[in-house]
């Protein structure tokens, strides 16, 4: 057994059993509610910079395919775990979260109480951490979180951008509307794959530009929709993203997905701030404020945009989260610009809201739903 600990910067210090790999991994400790999506969620890029734990007990019973990730590597620094399962059973699966872990360089910790470090981040508040393996150091962990940078001086979006431009066309014959299908380009901060895919069914070609592209080389693309991806961190950081929004919007249609919900509404002169806890699971109840409907769905943030610091952008209120009131989701009253804090590509989690965002998408792009 692999000795492993966790130390918090106030100074918790939890041992449990260490697995994956044997190192050291620092990081905001967030919390996700999701029972499972494991796959999912290590390999989501807005993930970079933060420890994850499951608040469901038992993580890892189905093993790992590869099917559902949303890049090629995992992206959480490190997992924390009540319990993770050594012996999985799926007919797809080819290796144990562990194998998983240790696979990609990551630590894990297990036999902790999850429930109690929980709680800890609704009191008190999203904190930085430390999980060491292969040592129960408590003192070290705690110093070593201490001295870690906080999130939002943390350069999380050069470690998940591309690197170069990649063009997708979209999947033959999917377009529907007339005319030839539509171009998209899409800044990718760490975007999820389900984003792409949900993109792509739906005929519309893709071009994917690095975070830094500037608003000159993106107009050479001649692009009929500007797409902002998720990402990590705090949206303040992603100045590139939020110039080229304020070039587009008003000329073509601009849309994004959590991140980029921030960055839009940054760059339409709102504000942002961090909050205590942030929403991370599959099961976030949302209320469509002018369809007047309730909807759940799957969420990772920690930052929200501030509804007072709408006023005089144009953008209105669309969603709210109806556990803490925070804003989901802006549209423009005038323009074509929409976005969303949660994630209606899910992957994982419930797809409820796909069909009304992603169509969305289509029709202001001129396509028929
Ligand atoms: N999933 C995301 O795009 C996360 C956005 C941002 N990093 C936040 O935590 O709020």
């Amino acid at each position: 057994m692999m000795k492993a600990v966790l130390g918090l910067e106030d100074g918790t210090i939890i041992r449990g059993t260490g697995f994956g790999a044997e190192g050291t991994a620092c990081g905001e400790l967030v919390f996700t509610t999701q029972f499972t999506g494991y796959e999912e969620a290590l390999t989501d890029p807005s993930y970079k910079g933060q420890i994850l734990m499951f608040t469901y007990p038992l993580i890892g019973n189905y093993g790992v395919s590869g099917e559902r990730f949303q890049s090629d590597n995992i992206h959480a620094e490190g997992l924390v775990v009540r319990e993770a399962c050594k012996n999985p059973y799926h007919y797809k699966s080819t290796r144990s979260i562990h194998q998983f872990l240790e696979d990609e360089g990551k630590p894990g910790i297990e036999g902790v109480d999850t429930r109690m470090l929980t709680i800890g981040a609704r009191e008190r508040g999203t904190m930085r951490a430390a999980l060491i393996t292969g040592s129960d150091d408590g003192e070290e962990a705690v110093d070593v979180a201490r001295n870690f940078p906080q999130i939002t001086d943390e350069e999380l979006i050069a470690r998940v951008t591309c690197k170069e431009p990649r063009f997708i066309p979209g999947a033959e014959g999917a377009w529907k509307g007339s005319g030839k299908p539509k171009h998209a380009v899409l800044v990718d901060l760490g975007i999820k794959r389900n984003i792409i895919n949900n993109l792509h069914k739906r005929g519309i070609d893709l071009t994917l530009v690095p975070a830094t592209t500037k608003p000159k080389e993106i107009a050479g693309y001649e692009p009929d929709l500007l797409f902002i991806s998720n990402g990590p961190g705090d949206p303040e950081k992603a100045t590139d993203a939020i110039n080229a929004v304020k070039a587009f919007a008003g000329t073509i249609p601009v849309a994004g997905i959590c991140f980029g919900h921030q960055i839009i509404s940054l760059a339409m002169g709102a504000r942002t701030y961090k909050l205590k806890f942030g929403h991370r699971g599959g099961n976030q109840p949302v209320k469509d404020l002018i369809e007047n409907k309730i909807f759940i769905s799957s969420q990772n943030h920690g930052y929200a945009v501030d509804a007072d610091s709408l006023e005089g952008t144009g953008l209105y209120v669309k969603y709210l989260n109806a556990n803490d009131k925070t804003v989901e989701g802006v549209s423009h009253k005038d323009l074509d610009i929409f976005s969303v804090q949660f994630h209606p590509e899910a992957q994982a989690g419930p797809m409820d809201t796909e069909e009304t965002f992603f169509g969305k998408v289509v029709k202001v792009l001129g396509g028929d739903l």
